[in-house]
This record gives structure tokens, sequence and C-alpha cells, in this order.
């Protein structure tokens, strides 16, 4: 192989096996095979401006065991990846697709022997993205070498890479594709990762731009999948950055080794770029998104719980600037914390598997370049406002929530033990319940643009509430944070091993195909240093940080948001106006408006992330412990609630509340955080926040 050969098309877009060898794919197809798939083939991008980005050949597999080989077609376009087997004849055999739903992203490297050389020069392929790994490797490499940072990767020199003279490119296409391990088991996402192996050429840099070509076409299919407010709309090819604000004390407290080994190698595959925080304290968030910039950042993910995502809404809807924010950020979460009823709900509501990797499925969501509008409920409590995504409580799964902290080593299972304790101690709370019943009509079209007339001309206009806030004394807050893209090379090691079958004596200059179908996955972690969080760059910034904090807690901030069409608190509420009332002892009153309260807890099964009504559901005193208990035995699987409503438990859905409880004591919760015991109201805002969402 001393010259490089042009590669070799039919007219007709075709090649045949027998033509002058043009590039080389080397593949292992998907997990279930061994087998190496070589071909021949002619890369045959149509012309036709509608299938321009795609890209196909035709390559050919060798078993393992001498002689045997198989012909593949290899498609790449919108579907994704198709690989069709063909017999000697041309008839196809067998077809395999690789979804592009389920594809991440991908690589173009070098063979494994040349890891470290190919670390660092991994920008070879790369599309010239400065956030993206492998030029943030090159560029970290750069500058420790000589301190400047290169702006564009081009393909290094054939010197540059000598490798045991083996000037194969390759490129890796990262994809979780759902599989079921037995005919019983649950559907789970699986790792796959497919490597093609382009050899045709006699030089690296030529077989690297073919490869190039292929990754260049799956970036932009890709890319065709996401949402607008995703992609950097001053480069096509770019995606926005994401900002990660992770609470180290969430659920038992293991965010950080969770974000480490589980999200940020899928960050890093789909070549997300993000910002990581770590929150120091209470209220951390909820600073951070009320007084920062936050046009950088196309979402916000909460890798903690319930609690962290509350702080995160209530961030946002205290920024006077609310209503251009809100549709151009989305919102996530990965779930660390103890309740998980955001993410639960999300994947239950895109029926994505949840149970066996909770934290993939919802790193997934979050590179997806998909939302949704999401119902925010407005909090009236005796001496300010408060937004709610989740839950309003008052009585026994409120105590249990908020008692059961004390057995917060045990996890989730906290709950469980709880709830046994409290019904054997079964208390009863007297109050009143008043209800405006939910219209149907105009509900659940989501998004600001997608509100009827009215409520559209409310949100054009705000109100605040409550004290005027020091907004300088929050801007102290130390601006730095640390981009946290890293390269982690070394893992495709296992996958380029695979490649030791190619048979190298079928064809010497033929592409092939090796999809290194590989369910192994050794995510190394990235830095420590991005876990410095904004309170870590001095001593002097930490206790300005508590300063802050402490200020911030004493100047409660006002909230902003669209006018409210309740009467205030203290006014009576009129039946003329559709009022309904329930009076008297309730073991509880929870309002929801997601399908699941827990990983566990199937709550409101009607409930939509976007059908503007709240789902609130009563238990009278009187009813039966074991009436109660075969409520709560249920919940798990939504089977708790009546067809239809009878004395003790009832589902009102409604618009709007007031709670007045009689006694003076007891809990109240929002979201799963307890507040100031006392009267409250709350009202349905459909759609006005955005929430990211499976594919
Ligand atoms: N660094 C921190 N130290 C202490 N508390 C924090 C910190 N960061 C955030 N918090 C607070 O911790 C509370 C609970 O956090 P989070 O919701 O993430 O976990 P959780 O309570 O275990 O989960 P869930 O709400 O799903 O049950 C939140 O109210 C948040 O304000």
């Amino acid at each position: 192989m001393n010259q490089s050969h042009e590669k070799n098309s039919s007219s007709d877009g075709t090649s045949s096996m027998g033509s002058t060898p043009i590039a080389t794919i080397t593949a292992t197809p998907t997990p279930t095979s061994n087998a190496v798939v070589v071909a021949t083939g002619t890369a045959d991008g149509d012309g036709e401006s509608n299938h321009r980005h795609d890209v196909s050949d035709t390559f050919y597999t060798s078993q393992r065991k001498k002689g045997s080989s198989h012909v593949f077609r290899v498609r790449l376009d919108t579907t994704g990846f198709t690989l069709q087997r063909e017999s000697p004849t041309g008839t196809t055999i067998k077809e395999q697709t690789v979804k592009i739903c389920d594809i991440v992203g991908a690589r173009c490297m070098r063979l494994k022997k040349t890891r470290r050389l190919a670390m660092a020069n991994a920008c070879a392929c790369s599309s010239g993205n400065p956030n993206s790994p492998a030029n943030s490797a090159t560029s970290r490499s750069n500058n420790r070498n000589n301190g400047a940072t290169p702006s564009k990767c081009s393909t290094a020199s054939k010197e540059e890479y000598a490798c045991d003279g083996d000037v194969s490119a390759y490129l890796y296409v990262f994809a979780y594709v759902l599989k079921k391990k037995s005919l019983r088991s649950e559907l789970h996402r699986e790792r796959t990762v497919l490597t093609l192996r382009f050899r045709s050429f006699d030089s690296f840099e030529d077989n690297m731009r073919e490869a190039d070509r292929w990754y260049r076409a799956l970036r932009w299919q890709l890319h065709q999948t996401l949402e607008d407010i995703f992609v950097d709309r001053t480069n096509e090819e770019r995606r926005r950055r994401v900002l990660v604000l992770l609470n180290p004390k969430s659920g038992s407290g293991n965010g950080r080794e969770v974000f480490n080994m589980h999200v940020s190698p899928v960050l890093n595959e789909a070549e997300v770029p993000y910002d990581l925080y770590v929150t120091k304290h209470s209220n951390f968030a909820s600073e951070l998104m009320s007084t920062r910039r936050l046009d950088a950042w196309c979402c916000v993910v909460a890798v903690g719980g319930d609690g962290l995502f509350h702080e995160i809404v209530n961030g946002l809807m205290q920024r006077e600037d609310w209503e251009q924010v809100l549709p151009n950020i989305a919102l996530g979460i990965i779930p660390c914390g103890s309740g998980n009823g955001l993410a639960r709900s999300i994947a239950h509501g895109y029926n994505e598997p949840y149970f066996s990797k909770p934290v993939l499925g919802a790193a997934l969501t979050v590179i997806s370049g998909r939302s949704s509008p999401m119902d925010v409920v407005r909090v009236q409590l005796k001496e300010r406002s408060v937004y709610s995504f989740l839950s309003i409580g008052w009585g026994f799964i409120s105590d249990v929530d908020i008692e059961s902290e004390r057995l917060r080593m045990f996890g989730y299972q906290r709950f469980t033990i709880w709830t046994l304790y409290r019904l054997a101690n079964l208390r009863t709370y007297n109050g009143r319940v008043s209800y405006l019943p939910s219209h149907q009509t105009g509900q659940g079209v989501g998004g600001l643009e997608g509100m009827q007339e009215p409520t559209l001309r409310m949100l054009q206009s705000s109100r605040s509430y409550n004290t005027t806030l020091n907004k300088q004394q929050l801007l102290n807050v130390p601006a730095s944070f640390h981009h946290s893209v890293e390269c982690l090379p070394s893992e495709f090691a296992d996958v380029i091993s695979l490649e030791t079958s190619i048979n190298q004596s079928f064809r010497s200059r033929c592409d092939s195909w090796l999809s290194g179908g590989s369910r192994r996955s050794y995510y190394y972690s990235i830095s420590e240093s991005i876990y410095h969080s904004l309170a870590d760059e001095s001593d002097l910034a930490e206790q300005s940080q508590i300063y802050a904090a402490s200020s911030y807690l004493e100047n409660r901030p006002q909230n902003f948001g669209p006018p409210s069409s309740l009467p205030d608190l203290d006014q009576p509420l009129s039946p003329e106006d559709g009022w309904q009332v329930e009076e008297g002892e309730f073991i509880m009153m929870h309002a929801v408006y997601q399908t699941h309260l827990g990983i566990d807890c199937h709550f409101a099964p009607k409930a939509q992330m976007n059908d503007g009504t709240i789902h609130l559901i009563l238990i009278r005193g009187g009813i039966s412990r074991p009436h109660l208990l075969s409520f709560l035995y249920n919940m798990s699987s939504g089977t708790h609630l009546p067809e239809v409503n009878n004395q003790y438990v009832k589902v009102l859905p409604v618009r709007a509340f007031r709670l007045e409880p009689h006694d003076n004591h007891g809990i109240i919760t929002i979201d799963g955080e307890r507040v100031e015991f006392g009267p409250l109201q709350a009202e349905v805002l459909p759609g006005i926040a955005r929430v990211m969402v499976p594919k």
C-alpha cells in the first residue's frame, strides 16, 4: 500500500467486489455476533438534495471461521444505520437497523496502539467544534506545550500518527438500544458501539477523511432531531451548552459519583458541552438561577432530587425576565434524590424504561434535544408565594415524607418504614378544602404559544410579591465556573481490540464493517477540579457565600409570574364563582400534577405534564385502617384510586384550590419540601415551563 487510490464508483452508485479497492471499514456486527464484516464498496452520497447527507456503501463480513464471508449494504440516513446482508445474487437476506433515535454520537480515531497520540490528536476527525471533547483534549495538550489554543483542528500528518504501518481510521458510533435480557424481563437500554474501520487508502489522512465524511453525515442527521433551542444558531453543527447543578447531599449523597460514572460519559459521547456547579448550601441553585445571565445555556439539569428541581423553578420565577427565559431554557433532572417523582413521571409519560438504569435513561433524556411544556402551580402562602411542579400535601403523606427524614440512610425504603409507623399511629386533621373544578376545554395545549388568548395576555404582564431584593448582594457571587468537557478515549480501547479478528488476507483494500457491539463500558472519572464550586475559590469567597446565603434568606426574594386569577388568601370564596367545598376531618389532602410522587408511587395515573389540571386527592377521617392500608399499598401500581368517589376517598380534577387547616399545627409540603403551616391557595399555570423529555 504505497499510494493513495481514488475511490472507484460505478456510475449507478453501486460497488463491485472486484473493483479497485476503495476504503476499508471493519466491524463486528451488533452485540450478538462476533463476525467480522469486511466489504468492498463505493460511498455513494447521492446528489439529490433531500438525501445529500445520506451515505452508503457495500461491505463484506468475514467470519472468524476462515473462508466464510457475507456482503452487506450499509446506509446512513434519517432512520439511522441500516445493514442489509445480501446473498451472492444480490437479494437481501437479513436487515438490521440502529435507529437514529438510539444513537447519541460518534468519534473518529486511530488505532489503540497509538492511544496516547490519538488522544492528543483526537481532533483529527473533529468538526472544529472547540467544545468537542476531542478538541478540548487537543487544546489542553497544546496549552501544556506552548500555551496556544488551536481554533480549528486539521487532519494530522502521517508521521504524527505513525502506528505500526496501520493507516486505518475508525469511526465509533455510540448507541443505546432498547433490549430485553429475556422474554420476561423488562426493556432496558444497552450501550452499543459500532466501529467502522476505514482502510482502503494507503494514507491515514485519506482514510480519516473518509471516516470524517461519515461522522459529519451522522452529526447532520443527529442535529436534525434537535429542537431549535438546543442548537447554536451561529453554528448549526454545534449544540448549546448545558448548565448542570449537582446537589452532593441528595438522596444517599452519591451525586458526584453518579454524575462522574454515568452522566458525564454520555454527555461526552454526545459532544454536549456543559458547565457543572456543585451546590454548597440550600438555596444555592435558586440564587444562581435568579441572578445569573442564562443565555449561554439551553437547559438546566438538576443532578439531585425534586427539592433541587424545586429550587431551580423558583429561582427562575424570581427573575424579572422570567417570561423571556422560561420558553428558552429547558429543565432536566438526573434522579439522585430519595423521591425522584419528576424523573419517574417523565420516563413513565414517554414509555422509557426506568428501573434498570434510571440515571442512564435520564442522561439520555438530557441529550435528546427534545422538550415539552410543563404545568407549574403557583402556591400562595400567608407571607409569600412559591412555585411548584410536583405536589402540595397536607396530612398523612407529608407527615411520612418529612418525618422519615431521620431514616435518610435507608434511601427510598424510609418511606415504607415510616408509612407503617404512621399507619399504626394514625392522625386526623380538621380543615376546609375549597376548589374550582377543572375545565377540560383549552387545556393541555401546551406552552406559552399554545395558550388561549386571554391567558396569553395575562402572562404578558407580571406581578411581584413581597420585599425588594438587593440584587447587587446576590450578584456578588463569584462568577467562575469550570468547563468540564473531557475526552475519555481510553474507553475505546476495548472496542478496538475486537478488531484483531479482521481477515487481512481477504482483501487488503476494501471497505469493511465492524460493529464492535460492546456491553463493556469503562467510564473514567473526569478531573476532580470540575467539582470546585463557587465557594471553593477561596476562604474569602466561602465567607461571602455564607453571607450571601443568610442575607438571601433574610431578604426573601420576590417572585414574578402571571397575575393571579384568585382572590387574596384572606378574602372569601364565592360559590357563584364555581367554588366547591369539602370540610371536616381529613387523613390527608394531596394535590398532584405529575403521575408519580416517587419512583414507586404512581399517585395520579391520569395526570399529564401539561393538562392544566391539579389532581386533588382527599382522604376523609373515619376510613378504616385496612381500607387505608390497601390505598397506600396500591399506590405503587396506581390502582389505589376509586373509579367513582366514595365517602372516604375523593379524586377531584381542579384548576385551583384553597386549603384552610383548622388546627394550628401539622405538616404541609410543597414538592416534598416542608413549608410554613397555615392556609394556602394554589392555581395551575398551564405549560409555562419546559422540561426535557426522551426522544
Ligand atoms: N449543598 C447542599 N447542602 C445541603 N443542602 C442542600 C445542598 N444543595 C441543595 N440542598 C438542599 O437539599 C434539599 C434536598 O435536596 P434534593 O431534593 O436534591 O434531595 P432529596 O431530598 O434527597 O430528594 P427528593 O427531593 O427527591 O426526596 C433541597 O431542599 C436543597 O435546597
